[in-house]
């Protein structure tokens, strides 16, 4: 079984300059759906990730305890309630990228929306299943829904949805589990690993200066502004996976710590350099 590594080839070919006849519309339409009343702050930065990724058009289903904090954070994003049903698969149908876990809890508010959300899913949308929504699907063994699935577990979330304990989570035992399960499974921990049919891609990058609550929250919202706008999902999510890692690495050259918000702010201008001819510096 070989493992790739990540490439900048894979970035340049997906992530390209914008056509000038564009509008939001061409970018995508993200939905997000997570945060109760304790983790607000996973959605507010998935939410961030996503805007800074550039979707086109991003809306948050949220606990309304956080819709304030929200837009006062981030003013380009819609927010409403995610106990609101209709609206949940209103905004579910219009959307083609979906993010649900971060924060969103696993008590029985998150349990109905993640249901409510795999019975609207379509088979065309990517669904990024994060955090809580994965510890949902496991402890309820909930069938999937048909639809384009990314799974982002770290190695305690993954041994709770694959059965399989941390010290056994080998390349062929992860392969085997990801095969059952369907769709890509990013596996994150130093060197994340992207399991994709019978792929497996390494991320090179990646520093312990990223060891701070919302990272991963910060990747499942850039992975959803990328599938939302990138028409091929795995270069999508390979492209976030590595951007994600990159910029970190990049501050942690004069920085002990990396903060989830500050990745944010620089995905733009890194998604800028792999959209150039290599040769053009800005
Ligand atoms: N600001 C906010 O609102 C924030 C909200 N958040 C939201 O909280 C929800 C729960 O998510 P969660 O990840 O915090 O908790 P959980 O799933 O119990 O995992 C922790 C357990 O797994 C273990 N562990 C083993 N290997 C590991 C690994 N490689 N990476 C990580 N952990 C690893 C670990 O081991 P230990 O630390 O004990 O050594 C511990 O026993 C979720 O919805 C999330 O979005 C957070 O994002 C934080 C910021
Ligand atoms: N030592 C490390 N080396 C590389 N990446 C790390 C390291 N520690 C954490 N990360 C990255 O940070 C993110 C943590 O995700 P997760 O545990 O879901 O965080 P949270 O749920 O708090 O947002 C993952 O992308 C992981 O790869
Ligand atoms: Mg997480």
């Amino acid at each position: 079984m070989s493992i790739q590594p990540i490439t900048e080839t894979i970035l340049r070919q997906t992530i390209q300059p914008r056509p000038e006849n564009s509008h939001k519309g061409t970018y995508g339409r993200l939905t997000l759906v997570g945060g109760n009343a304790q983790f607000g702050g996973a959605i507010i930065m998935a939410t961030t990730a996503g805007i800074y990724s550039g979707a086109g058009l991003t809306t948050t289903l949220t606990d309304p305890v956080n819709i304030t904090a929200l837009h006062a954070r981030m003013p380009e994003a819609m927010v409403t309630d995610f106990h609101d049903e209709t609206t949940l698969t209103e905004l579910i149908s219009s959307a083609n990228s979906i993010v649900i876990g971060p924060g969103l809890g696993s008590d029985e508010a998150g349990l109905t929306a993640l249901r409510r959300v795999f019975a609207t899913v379509q088979p065309q949308q990517s669904l990024t299943i994060d955090g809580s929504a994965i510890d949902l699907v496991a402890k309820h063994d909930l069938p999937l829904p048909n639809a384009k699935l990314v799974f982002t577990p770290h190695e305690m979330e993954w041994q709770r949805l694959s059965g399989i304990t941390i010290k056994d989570q080998t390349p062929d035992n992860n392969q085997q589990a990801v095969a059952k399960l369907g769709g890509i499974v990013v596996l994150k921990k130093h060197h994340t690993q992207v399991y994709a049919g019978q792929q497996i891609f390494e991320n090179p990058g990646g520093t312990p200066a990223m060891a701070t609550g919302g990272m991963g929250d910060t990747l499942a919202g850039m992975v959803g502004g990328f599938t939302a706008q990138f028409a091929d999902q795995l270069n999508a999510v390979l492209s976030a996976v590595y951007i994600h890692s990159q910029i970190a690495d990049d501050l942690a050259h004069n920085a002990y710590v990396v903060l989830p918000t500050q990745i944010s702010e620089e995905i733009p201008w890194y998604m800028k350099q792999y959209s150039l001819p290599q040769s053009t510096k800005i």
